[in-house]
């Protein structure tokens, strides 16, 4: 009932052979369960691959067995059995794969399939379920929407849309079986966790994680350990604070004695004052302060949280590679740069991973977790367990500048300043304030390393003008007095003190604003709220548009949990997606369109090809968007 052969000296060839179309008889199930357990268990066999005879894979549930009694080994516990196993399994699939027959394809860890072959679960056709497995491991390859699909209607698919679907890894005109063969010989020494479709992939425990920040001015500086000084910022120690609260033993690193005293205090008392108010013991014992790099050498995992400073960054990574245990994790606690530039420098690519945390990170709820395109399953899953343990409402994401939230910032903050400069609508606009509250020096730092502004842009550039594009140059103008925001206790908005959170209308940004529009000519007019909500809140969404189709956010929804956690989007509006739903997108396109044609020089505003795809396929929910994306990232 199946021929077990050993191919190329070390693959395992299970063919079934059951007439006509080897169903999934008693005795075939047997003949799987014998045949497997030999090529597990023999050390020559690297890989085995399962095949049907006369050209046919697997046509299911043998029906010539459904009039008597049940009998035989049951099939879920072989196939879970397949599938764990520690050596790869590809099904060559040849004719039909249908229902048990699908379902053991399923198991495999890869699928080639022939241009003729047909896969389906056509159980609802016989009034049953697909229950062995393929309810579970369909979704979780192909995703809910397409599997239910699938499921429910019982439709046989060809070989090219299996392929499309990501249910098979190669379609091929030649011999199914051979082609197999030569991709289990290349499968053998690759990772198999992630090709098992039914075990989500196993997130690792952590027990000790280190928190290292460095400040900015010690960029240059030439301390013993790394060159620089390291010292536990306020995301440093919000993060201590997060890890230690739910257990995890922290080694915090500073750089020299003093800076470690104030940063040992800090921490110490915000657990205690956080232990107090939710009624238990501060868990101090958890914590270690350090000024040895060294003394993280055993450590599970590394959360970096230095300047945002690239050179700064990489620098740490390098020496982290030479001190800490190969298998240890690396986190890197940034707002926009780029995850895999940092993964490049370590000794271990895979095991880097982005977590953006939002200030303070002991309160703000929102995670970021950026999956670079090295970075393993397994990686990314243990970032995103390690964010639930410590409460955080968690989103992976792509690795692309900014990520998800702020870059979507980037064109709703040009609207708001392109407003100001066109118009009177004084400063009612959160925009403004956020800013005064993340520090402007922030967003100015980052337009000057893309040489937007400063020593590198040509001075015979048009001020208003960069990049080809429209540029406001008034945020600069602040930055150079030195208004930072509120930590300077002025900004956008005046401050009483430094640290400051009253913000007062400043009469300097009135003058500064009127002397720039009399320079440029540019004449003041009303501008209506409407105008305001649709200029930002769109050109918002527009790039939330692309980042889907960018494959950098999974689906809609998450981008609104982003704004929703870490932006401050109003609750009762879904955040920004849901809300250009509910406006309708066929509006939102139209004046996006418009204001466009008024302003061609801000490729912000030019519709994005996905509104414009959903609007032309009826605007659907926002729970339907995701099957018009023709990016998918697997492993978001
Ligand atoms: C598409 C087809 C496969 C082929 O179509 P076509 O080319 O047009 O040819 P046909 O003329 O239709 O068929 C050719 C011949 O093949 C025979 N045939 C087809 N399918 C089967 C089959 N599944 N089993 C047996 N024989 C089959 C057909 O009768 C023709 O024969 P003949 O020439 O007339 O002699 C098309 O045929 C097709 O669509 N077939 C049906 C596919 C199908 O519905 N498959 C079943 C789906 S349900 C399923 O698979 C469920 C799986 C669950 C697990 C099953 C395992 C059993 C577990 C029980 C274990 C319990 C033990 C418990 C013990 C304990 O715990 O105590």
């Amino acid at each position: 009932m199946a021929r077990y052969e050993l191919v190329k000296r070390s693959v395992a060839l299970i063919t079934l052979t059951n007439p006509p179309v080897n169903a999934l008889s008693s005795a075939v199930r047997h003949a799987i369960a014998k045949s497997m357990e030999c090529a597990l268990s023999d050390p020559k066999v690297t890989a085995v691959v399962i095949c049907g005879e006369n050209g046919s894979f697997c046509g299911g549930a043998d029906i010539r067995e459904f009039a008597g009694p049940l009998k035989g080994p049951p099939l879920v516990p072989l196939l879970d059995a397949i599938e764990a196993g520690e050596k790869p399994v590809v099904a060559a699939i040849e004719g039909v794969a249908l229902g048990g027959g699908f379902e053991l394809a399923l198991v495999c860890h890869y699928r080639i399939a022939h241009s003729k072959a047909r896969l389906g679960l056509p159980e609802v056709t016989l009034g049953i379920l697909p229950a062995a497995g393929g309810t579970q491991r369909l979704p979780r390859l192909i995703g809910i929407s397409a599997a239910l699909e699938l499921i429910t209607t019982g439709r046989h698919i060809s070989a090219q849309e299996a392929l499309k679907l990501g249910i098979v890894d190669q379609v091929t005109e030649q011999n199914a079986c051979e082609v197999a063969v030569e991709f289990a010989l290349r499968a053998v020494a690759k990772p198999l966790l992630s090709r098992r479709v039914s075990m989500p992939c196993k997130p690792r425990e952590i027990r000790s994680a280190a928190v290292m920040g460095i400040k900015r001015e010690c960029l240059h500086g030439h301390e013993q350990d790394l060159g620089m000084v390291p010292s536990l910022g306020t995301m440093g120690r919000g993060i201590a604070v997060c890890l230690a609260r739910v257990g995890i033993s922290v080694i915090a690193v500073e750089s020299e004695n003093k800076l470690l005293e104030t940063g040992r205090q800090m921490v110490i008392g915000m657990l205690e004052r956080d232990a107090k108010r939710r009624g238990v013991s501060a868990s101090l014992n958890l914590l270690k302060f350090t000024i040895s790099l060294q003394d993280l050498k055993d450590v599970n995992l590394v959360i970096e949280a230095v300047f945002e400073d690239m050179a700064l960054k990489k620098r740490v990574f390098q020496e982290l590679s030479k001190v800490c245990r190969p298998a240890t994790l690396f986190c890197t606690n940034t707002s926009g740069l780029d995850v895999d530039a940092l993964a490049g420098v370590t000794d271990r690519p895979h095991l880097v991973v982005g977590m953006h945390f939002f200030s303070p990170a002991h309160v703000m709820k929102l995670l970021e977790v950026v999956c670079g395109p090295r970075s393993s399953s397994e990686t990314i899953a243990t970032a995103m367990s390690l964010g639930k343990r410590m409460g955080k409402v968690r989103v992976a994401v792509g690795n692309c500048p900014g990520f998800v939230g702020n870059r979507m910032l980037k064109p709703y903050i040009d609207q708001a300043t392109f407003l100001l400069e066109e118009g009177d609508f004084g400063f009612a606009m959160g925009v403004f304030r956020m800013s005064d509250l993340a520090g402007l020096d922030v967003g100015w730092r980052v337009w000057k390393e893309s040489g937007l502004t400063g020593s590198d842009v040509d001075p015979e550039n048009p001020p208003r003008r960069r990049q080809g594009r429209r540029y406001c140059p008034i945020p600069d103008m602040v930055c150079e007095k030195g208004r930072f925001g509120q930590k300077t206790g002025r900004g956008w908005y005046m401050y009483d003190k430094r640290g400051g959170t009253n913000a007062k209308p400043d009469p300097l940004i009135q003058i500064l604003l009127e002397t720039y529009r009399s320079k440029y000519g540019i004449q003041p007019h009303n501008i209506s709220n409407q105008e305001i909500i649709e200029r930002c809140l769109f050109a918002l969404a527009n790039e939330g548009f692309r980042i889907l189709e960018d494959g950098i956010a999974a689906r809609p929804e998450d981008i609104d949990v982003i704004y929703l956690f870490g932006y401050g989007f109003p609750r009762h509006r879904g955040g920004p997606m849901f809300y250009a739903s509910m406006v309708g997108l066929e509006r939102v396109l139209e004046r996006l369109e418009h204001y466009h044609q008024a302003h061609p020089d801000v490729p912000h505003l030019k519709p994005s090809p996905l509104l414009k795809k959903l609007v032309a396929c009826g605007s659907p929910p926002v729970q339907k968007w995701r099957e018009h994306i023709k990016t998918m990232h697997s492993h978001l």
